[in-house]
């Protein structure tokens, strides 16, 4: 039976888990969530992690639900936004995406039009409720409906709204991708500490607890990133040789031109399943 209260996630892997888990620990009934999953493996963990209700079928927990989640790969998302099309005309859903690239243009199309869209971009920390997320409304959002995209996503961690949605491929960019690129960043200073003679958990500790205790300083001081670099960087020390050496091979412009790429990649992926 239909409630309005109840959520919908139209696809079930990663970054659904992360947000059912988030909705979860923050108080959400499992009761009230339908996950629709092809794969049953994926199906049954969260049928046990969380005690959500599962099926094979999108139209089954679409049916269920006020609310949608559309939590597919964008390369299936417009198959999977027209078989749903007849239910958005009649139960008029908010609808909130969490895909790369497909816009909001693109899902109301495909849902056959009028259909209140909220195109969002969370992140994998949304699974410890640390995530943040980039949310874009279209014009037939109302006041209700933006607050309860706002508080489903919130769950999941900070939310800021994005007016212009041409600027959501580069949330994506930064947000979106941006945990794997803390991980990368993790991955090769490990490798290093381990070229440098270090036992490989002591070398695993130390690069963790230096990435947490970083972060912790940049979201608790208030402090921006460069005075908080300036004061561990002693003039002719440690520090500043290994930020010179990053300068020198063009650390800056890399990060620039990846964020650059991921945005365009971001493009690529509205224009290639349209
Ligand atoms: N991972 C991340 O960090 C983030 C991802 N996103 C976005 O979230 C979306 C999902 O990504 P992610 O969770 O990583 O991907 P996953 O592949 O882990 O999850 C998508 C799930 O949907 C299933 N699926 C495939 N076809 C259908 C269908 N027709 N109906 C219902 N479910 C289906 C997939 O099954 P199968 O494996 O068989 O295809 C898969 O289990 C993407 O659009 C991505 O852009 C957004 C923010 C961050
Ligand atoms: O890599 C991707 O396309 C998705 C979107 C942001 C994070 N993962």
């Amino acid at each position: 039976m239909s409630s309005q209260s109840s959520v919908a996630f139209i696809g079930g892997g990663n970054m659904a888990r992360s947000l059912i888990g988030g909705l979860i620990s923050r108080g959400t009934a499992p009761g009230d969530i339908h996950v629709s999953e092809p794969v049953d493996v994926l199906r049954d963990a969260l049928a046990a992690d969380f005690g959500v209700q599962v099926g094979a079928d999108n139209a089954t927990a679409a049916a269920a639900a006020g609310l949608w989640v559309l939590a597919v790969k964008p390369q299936v998302m417009r198959a999977v936004c027209e078989a749903l099309a007849p239910l958005a005309q009649t139960n008029r859903p908010l609808v909130v995406s969490i895909a790369a690239g497909i816009t909001a243009a693109q899902l109301q199309r495909w849902l056959g039009g009028g259909v209140a869209v909220v195109r969002t971009m969370p992140n994998t920390p949304a699974l410890l409720g640390a995530g943040v997320t980039g949310l874009f409304a279209s014009d037939e959002v109302d006041a209700a409906g933006r607050e309860r995209a706002a508080v489903l996503l919130s769950s999941a961690g900070r939310t800021v709204w994005i007016d212009d949605e041409a600027k959501m491929d580069a949330v994506t960019a930064t947000s979106g991708s941006g945990p794997a690129y803390i991980f990368l960043l993790a991955e090769a200073m490990e490798d290093a500490a381990i070229a440098e003679g270090l036992p490989a958990d002591a070398a695993r500790a130390l690069v963790l607890q230096t990435i947490l205790g970083a972060a912790r300083m940049l979201t608790e001081s208030g402090e921006p990133p460069a005075e908080l670099r300036r004061r561990v960087t002693s003039p002719g020390g440690t520090t500043q040789a290994a930020v010179e050496t990053f300068e020198a091979g063009g650390f800056r412009a890399l990060v620039a031109q990846a964020i650059a790429n991921a945005t365009e990649r971001g493009r690529q992926l509205s224009a290639a399943n349209d």
